[in-house]
């Protein structure tokens, strides 16, 4: 069974345990360093990034989950989750991981709308559109070349994919709709594959 951590510091973490649950997997409440090497992938939950920040670095999280990026393991970054994987923030912001190579502006639907659910079609996940939750929801303004933009809502980009890492700036965890934890954990699958080759 696939084993998926979930960074348990701050923010959403227990509706993600239960999203991987759902999709068959052993869901993980990291909360120390030395979980990570028992991982196969990992999910940084919504929240809010710059407490997570403050929580990363009194922890000393920030150089081995880079380190667990180098690897090649999977990351899945939803709402702050994906601030955290940026490698720009917009508003002259410090970046946070800076394993992605997009720029991320915060809290960019507005002060109205601090939440709000659409719907909206996710490529190769749900072309037939799903439910998602935006709260406080940043957006990706700019992605760079090697980045898959895989949707957008009013004209902003929402979820990217570049390689092992996936971000949207939604809650995928708070509907019961669970298309697209099942597609991160068939990106994991796909890389314990590659994993194994290499190592036999
Ligand atoms: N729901 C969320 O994760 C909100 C993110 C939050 N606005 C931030 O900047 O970190």
């Amino acid at each position: 069974m696939l084993k998926i951590g979930i960074l348990g510091l701050q923010g959403a973490v227990r509706e993600h345990a239960r999203a991987v649950k759902d999709c068959g997997a052993e869901a993980i409440d990291v909360k120390s360093i030395e979980q990570l090497e028992q991982l196969d992938g990992l999910i940084l939950p919504g929240g809010e990034s710059t407490t997570m920040r403050r929580l990363l670095d009194k922890s000393g999280f920030m150089e081995p989950l880079r380190a667990f990026a180098r690897e090649g393991k999977p990351i899945f970054g939803t709402c702050a989750g994906l601030i955290l994987l940026a490698k720009r923030l917009s508003n002259q912001e410090e970046a946070h991981l800076e394993l992605m190579d997009i720029t991320v502006e915060r809290n960019s639907f507005g002060r109205q709308r601090e939440s709000f659910e659409a719907e909206i079609a996710i490529a190769g996940v749900a072309e037939d559109k799903m439910t998602a939750v935006f709260i406080r929801a940043p957006h990706i303004t700019e992605a760079g070349e090697n980045v898959e933009v895989l949707a957008k809502y009013e004209g902003r980009i929402v979820t990217v994919r570049e390689g092992q890492f996936l971000g949207c700036s939604f809650h995928p965890e708070l509907t019961e709709d669970n298309r697209l934890t099942a597609y991160f954990l068939q990106m994991v699958e796909e890389y314990k594959m590659i994993e194994n080759k290499i190592c036999n």
